[in-house]
């Protein structure tokens, strides 16, 4: 591109990826959806970066990443380094701008101000993929950027978070899993696929199918409702990574149904909630899923739902907790993401998102609900989530 006001031509593309004109956000329009994409050190982040940002999709796609490392070699249209005497220079660092309309940009500062500033400087983007290094913790950023219209001025504000996106080592990922260690106990590779919507099982090409169906099977016990797509080189159709709304629209749980399958040539789903012996309960080094049916609720039966999850979320405990005789144990419940979807007895659809200690129930839009759903459910994915967990949430209703 010749200037920062030139539109990229869109140019048809075979395998379409499934993002529609619709749910792309345009020029202008106010939401800028931006997806985090973590995944741990040497997983493929920036080899899937590297394909976005040089393949011809037709998106004006903003990658921020925190730094270019050898994405630095692929071709770019230019490379503006920031003079010293930019008042913006210790926030951007480096733009490159690529031949399909994508930026890519290295900035220290991950910050929603940051970003702000890039859009004030590039212009509005389709949308932000935004790199997490290898060891970062995605939660504090996801949960920032979620509730960022509460805080962001300018175009800051537009920018909403669409969902975290995790690439997991088909390599080493099953050894990263089994040996994160952290002061918490709850170590990096755990944590980023415990806050993800969608998982890239990554390198498939190099490890048997049998080690790949063991690091799913972990993954699910993980994080039991994100879908996993196996890729080689990041090889996925963007629209099963951008534009799926995690934190918006009821549509993602819905999936939490054992009913999905998708194949592709590179990337396969493999649904792993079909099986007849679903438990609703893993563990991993103590993160775990927990998936429990909640029935269609009343007022009464909804404001002690909500006081549940207040009290799981903000105090970290049970509301029923009963302490051991001796009062020594301490319940470590620590929930880092939740999502639900709830019926009630007036026939509203109630959605659930929470990360970290926020969350929030919206009705699910009208355009959104497709059919009423029998019952609803809830997923929890963090620390501590035991059977007296299930039990104290069952309680409420039985
Ligand atoms: N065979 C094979 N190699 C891959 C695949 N994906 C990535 N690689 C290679 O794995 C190495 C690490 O990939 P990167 O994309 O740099 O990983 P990363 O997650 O960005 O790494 P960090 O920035 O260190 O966190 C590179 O040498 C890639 O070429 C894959 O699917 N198959």
């Amino acid at each position: 591109m010749d200037s920062d006001e030139d539109i990229p031509i869109l140019i048809e593309h075979k395998e379409a990826p499934l993002l529609s004109t619709s749910e792309i956000a345009t020029p202008g329009s106010h939401h800028v959806p931006c997806t985090i994409l973590t995944g741990f050190l040497g997983a493929g982040k920036s080899t899937l970066l590297k394909r976005i940002l040089t393949e011809r999709h037709g998106y004006r796609i903003a990658v921020i990443m925190n730094e270019f490392g050898d994405t630095a070699n692929i071709e770019a249209k230019a490379i503006n380094v920031s003079s010293p005497d930019d008042p913006t220079a210790e926030m951007s660092e480096e733009f490159l701008e690529l031949a399909n309309g994508c930026l890519c940009c290295s900035i220290k500062d991950t910050g929603i101000a940051a970003i702000e500033k890039l859009m004030e400087r590039k212009g509005a983007f389709d949308h932000i993929l935004l790199e997490t290094t290898g060891l970062a913790d995605p939660g504090p950023i996801a949960s920032m950027l979620w509730h960022n219209e509460e805080y962001a001025t300018g175009l800051g504000r537009d920018i909403v978070l669409d969902g975290v996106v995790c690439v997991v080592d088909g390599v080493f990922g099953k050894q990263q899993m089994e040996e994160d260690h952290s002061v918490d106990g709850i170590g990096e590779s755990l944590r980023q696929i415990a806050c993800s919507d969608v998982i890239l099982l990554n390198k498939v090409d190099l490890v048997e199918e049998a080690q790949v169906i063991t690091i799913e099977a972990m993954i699910r016990q993980v994080n039991s409702s994100a879908p996993i797509y196996r890729t080689i080189r990041g090889q996925v159709d963007l629209g099963y990574i951008m534009n799926i709304n995690a934190y918006a629209g009821a549509n993602q749980l819905r999936k939490v149904t054992p009913d999905q399958h998708v194949h592709d040539e590179d990337c396969q789903e493999h649904d792993h909630q079909s099986s007849e012996a679903s438990p609703t309960h893993y563990e991993l080094r103590g993160i775990s899923s927990l998936q429990v049916s909640v029935p269609t609720l009343n007022s009464s039966s909804f404001d002690a739902l909500d006081g549940w999850i207040r009290s799981v979320l903000w105090e970290n405990s049970l509301p029923d907790y009963i302490h051991e005789p001796d009062g020594s144990e301490k319940h470590n419940l620590k929930v880092l993401r939740c999502k639900g979807l709830f019926v009630t007895e007036s026939g509203e659809q109630l959605v659930l998102q929470g990360v970290q200690d926020r969350y929030d129930i919206k009705e699910v839009d009208g355009e959104n609900v497709t059919g009423v759903p029998e019952s609803g459910k809830l997923v929890l994915i963090g620390k501590g989530l035991d059977e007296r967990v299930r039990q104290s949430l069952t309680g409420l209703w039985n």
